[in-house]
C-alpha cells in the first residue's frame, strides 16, 4: 500500500437555487485505503459523488483525480475511476462473462487476461459462465465490482454498495473490497448512510452533515479509553474533574471523562480528598456509534438506522 494521495476535493461546494447543498468540503483519499462517506439521508453525498464524476457542475470549487482537474480536464481526470452504482445494471439473460464482454468494449484495451483477472479477483471463477439472472444480490455486486476493476482504475467509487445485501452478505463483499484495495493499490471510497455497515468495511470515514464534513476518523481511533463516574455531590465531583483537566461528559446518572487507566487513582484520591462520595467508577467502551451521535446530535442517525 503506497499510501500516495489520489483524490483532492477542495473547497467544493454546491448551491441549488438558494439552497447551499455542499459546503465548502476538503478532503484527501489515498491508495489502498478505504474510505466511508457517511451521512443521514440527504447529507449531501450523492451530490458530492455526481461532483466528483463530472456528472455535475461545482458551483466553486474543484476535484482533482491524480492531480486532474475534474472541471477543467475531464477527461484525464477520469481515466482512472471505476464507479459502481448502488444496483449495477446488468443484462439478465446473459452471464456474468459476457456481461463482462461487453462492458469491456466499452474501454480501451481491456484484454481477455484482464477479465480473466478480475474475475478471479472477485472470486466469480466457478459461476461467471451462468446466467446473470440466476446470481444472488451479493453476486452480482461482485460481478459490479469486477466490471468497475476492468479498466484497472486507481480511484474507485461507490455509492451505497450494500443496499439491500445481508449482514453475511456484507462481510463477504468488504473482504473483496478489501482485497482490492490491497492489491490493486486502490483508493475507495464508499458512501453509505449505515454507520455499522461503514464501520465494517473501512479503514477511515469522512462524516457529512448538512452538506459539511464534519468529522473524518480512523475507524480504530473509536476505541479510546473511557470511564464513567458516578460520585456526588455531583456537581462538585465535576468541577474537580475539570480542575485537574478531564473533559467531562454528562453520561446516565453520572459522566464520562477520557484517560487512560494510569489517571485513575490520582483523580480517585483528588475526589476524595475533596469530601466527595465516589459511587461507581468503571471502563465505558464507546463505540463509533455512541460518537457519532454525541456529535450529530442523535436523531439522525438513529433514524437512518432503522431504515
Ligand atoms: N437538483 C436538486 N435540486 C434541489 N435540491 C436538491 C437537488 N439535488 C439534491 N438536492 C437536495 O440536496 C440535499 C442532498 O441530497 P443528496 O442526494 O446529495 O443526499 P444524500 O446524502 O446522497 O442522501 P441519500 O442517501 O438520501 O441519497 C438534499 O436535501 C436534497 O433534497
Amino acid at each position: 500500500m503506497s499510501n500516495e494521495k489520489i483524490v483532492e476535493i477542495r473547497k467544493l461546494s454546491k448551491t441549488i437555487g438558494n439552497k447551499q447543498i455542499i459546503k465548502n468540503l476538503n478532503l484527501d483519499l489515498h491508495k489502498g485505503e478505504i474510505t466511508g462517506f457517511l451521512g443521514p439521508n440527504g447529507a449531501g453525498k450523492t451530490t458530492t459523488i455526481r461532483m466528483m464524476v463530472g456528472l455535475m457542475r461545482p458551483t466553486e470549487g474543484d476535484v482533482l483525480i491524480g492531480g486532474k482537474s475534474v472541471r477543467h480536464d475531464f477527461e484525464a481526470s477520469i481515466e482512472k475511476v471505476g464507479v459502481i452504482v448502488e444496483n449495477p445494471e446488468m443484462y439478465k439473460y446473459m452471464s456474468g462473462y459476457k456481461n463482462l464482454m461487453h462492458f469491456a468494449r466499452m474501454h480501451k484495451g481491456v484484454t481477455k487476461e484482464r477479465i480473466d483477472e478480475v474475475i478471479e479477483q472477485v472470486g466469480m471463477k466457478n459461476r461467471i459462465k451462468e446466467k446473470v439472472g440466476s446470481y444472488s444480490l451479493g453476486m452480482r455486486q461482485r460481478l459490479g465490482l469486477a466490471q468497475a476493476l476492468l479498466n484497472n482504475p486507481e480511484f474507485l467509487i461507490l455509492d451505497e454498495p450494500t443496499n439491500g445485501l445481508d449482514p453475511a452478505g456484507i462481510r463477504e463483499f468488504r473482504m473483496y473490497l478489501r482485497k482490492v484495495a490491497r492489491e490493486n493499490d486502490v483508493a475507495i471510497f464508499v458512501s453509505s448512510h449505515l454507520l455499522s455497515e461503514i464501520e465494517l468495511l473501512c479503514d477511515r470515514i469522512a462524516i457529512i452533515q448538512n452538506g459539511e464534513l464534519i468529522d473524518i476518523k480512523n475507524v480504530n481511533e473509536h476505541q479510546k479509553s473511557r470511564y464513567y463516574i458516578e460520585a456526588k455531590p455531583a456537581e462538585q465531583a465535576k468541577q474537580v474533574l475539570e480542575e485537574i483537566g478531564f473533559t467531562v461528559h454528562p453520561h446516565e446518572h453520572g459522566y464520562l471523562i477520557d484517560t487512560e487507566a494510569e489517571h485513575i487513582p490520582g483523580a480517585i484520591k483528588l475526589l476524595i480528598a475533596a469530601g466527595i462520595d465516589l459511587y461507581v467508577i468503571q471502563p465505558h467502551r464507546t463505540t463509533l456509534e455512541d460518537q457519532f451521535l454525541e456529535m450529530t446530535g442523535g436523531g439522525e442517525i438513529a433514524q437512518a438506522h432503522t431504515k
